[in-house]
Formats: structure tokens, sequence, C-alpha cells
């Protein structure tokens, strides 16, 4: 039998790179802010129960009218993220401290609204049989592992492509999983963990971490460019 899951939406940041004059996941795109389309998704899925959106600070009230306005019905709550992705990941982990070591929780970046119900329901199922799992897709790019020290980067490796993954979200774990990898990472201030996968791989070596093959609409909002191509492929997209 399949349970459902508590999806956990971090939306702490302040978008340095997009150089909005908001955090990038209030800008308004297609119609709604970037939030709400990432919410849209969460909320139409079936296998999603509970929604926790992790917000920057002084941006918390207009998260929450958001979440009126459109009538999110499984938004539990709206609370401040931390001062860093990981951090944000910790609030909701205190936050999730009561629940069931088993919950099953979907972490996502609130800036990827074009995340599909079908890569969101195939993260929960497979948690069935797996302690953690990251949506991914094979590289079509090269990937050039570089030395940054120089003048200028030079080429240090070139890893086979055929093993190269993008990673993307959301990325799933049972709870007593991502709370223990996170409670041995707080310990160590010099490890600054990109996804939460990191975080599981490095503190939980033993721990598999499946992947499920995600898309490339799946993107992650950082730049100016990138609003232009959520812009498109939002107006497209049906749920
Ligand atoms: N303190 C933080 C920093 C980031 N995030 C979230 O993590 C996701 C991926 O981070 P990123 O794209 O880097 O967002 P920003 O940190 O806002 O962007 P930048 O690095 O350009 O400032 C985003 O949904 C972002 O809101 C978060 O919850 N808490
Ligand atoms: C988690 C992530 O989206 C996987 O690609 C990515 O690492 C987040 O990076 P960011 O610098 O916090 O945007």
């Amino acid at each position: 039998m399949t349970s459902t899951a508590v999806a956990v939406l971090l939306a702490g940041g302040t978008g340095s790179r997009m150089g909005a004059d908001r955090p990038k996941q209030l800008l308004r795109v297609a119609g709604r802010e970037l939030l709400a389309h990432t919410l849209d998704v969460f909320e139409a899925c079936d296998d999603i129960d509970h929604i926790r959106v992790y917000m920057a600070a002084g941006h918390l009230d207009h998260a929450r009218e958001l979440v009126d306005r459109y009538g999110y019905r499984k938004v539990e709550a709206v609370a401040e993220g931390g001062a860093d992705r990981a951090g944000s990941v910790r609030c909701a982990l205190a936050d999730l401290a009561g629940e069931p070591g088993d919950r099953k929780v979907l972490v996502h970046d609130a800036v990827r609204p074009l995340v599909s119900t079908r890569t969101i329901s195939e993260c929960v199922r497979l948690l069935d049989s797996v302690p953690a799992l990251t949506v991914a897709v094979p590289s079509t790019d090269t990937i050039l592992e570089v030395d940054p020290s120089g003048e200028g980067p030079t080429v240090t490796a070139i890893p086979d492509r055929s093993r190269m993954w993008r990673c993307q979200t959301p990325q799933g774990f049972r709870l007593e999983v991502l709370a223990e990898a996170h409670r041995r990472a707080a310990a160590d201030p010099d490890f600054r963990p990109t996804d939460d996968g990191g975080v599981v791989r490095r503190y939980l070596p033993e721990t598999p971490i499946a992947v499920v093959t995600g898309d490339e609409f799946n993107l992650k909002v950082t730049h100016p460019l990138d609003l232009r191509l959520a812009e498109t492929l939002l107006r497209d997209r049906t749920l």
C-alpha cells in the first residue's frame, strides 16, 4: 500500500543571482507567483497529503496571503526558513520532529514550478521500497571538472558522460534518514551541501540513494533567462 507524503517547499532564498526587487519565488510569471505555480502542482498531486512552505525572512505575510488567496488546502504551515538552503531544511526537520520516523518527506525547491505530478507520485511511491531518492536527468552536455584556482579555470578531468546526471528536486527521504544525516552535518560547519542527497551521501554513506528519472522541463529558476523560459513553459502547462 502506498502512503502519502509531506512536501517541504524551500522558499527561504533571496534570489541574489536573479537580482529582482523581491525573492524570485514571489515574482509573477504566466499570471501568478512562481511559488503559486509550484504549490499548484503539489496541491494537485494525490500522493501528497501536507505541504509546508519555508519562506525568506520578511516575506512570510506575502506567502501566507498568497496561500489564502489561491486557497491551497494542503498547506499546513508557512514558516521562516534558515540562513542557507540546508538551514531551511533543518527548520522543517525541527518542525517535523514529532512525526513517525518512517514518514515520507519530499524536499523541493519552490523555484522549480514545472515539476510534474507524475514525477512527484513516482517519488512518493518509490519511497515504499527505498530510504532515499533524488530526481535527476542524464546530462546532455559533457561535464568538465575544473581547477578554478589559477588565472582562469583549467580542465582537470572529463568524466564519462554516460555516468553524469544533473540533479533536480524533489528529493525524497524517510524522515529518520534525512533527520539523522542533517543532525550529523550540523556538527560540521565546513560542509556546505548544495542538495540533501549530498547530506545523506556524506553522513550516511551506507544509505542507497535511488534515482527517479526526471525531465528537462523541471528547470530551476535561477537567472533572468530562466524566467523567460518558465513564462513560456508555464503558459503551455496543463496540470
Ligand atoms: N536560505 C535559503 C536559501 C535557499 N532556499 C531555497 O532553495 C532553493 C534553491 O536555492 P537557489 O536557487 O539558490 O535560491 P536563492 O538562494 O534564492 O538564489 P541565489 O543563490 O541566487 O541567492 C530555492 O527555492 C530557495 O528559495 C531556502 O529555502 N533557504
Ligand atoms: C538542489 C538543487 O536544486 C539540485 O540541483 C541545487 O543543488 C540547488 O542549488 P542552489 O544553488 O541552492 O540553487
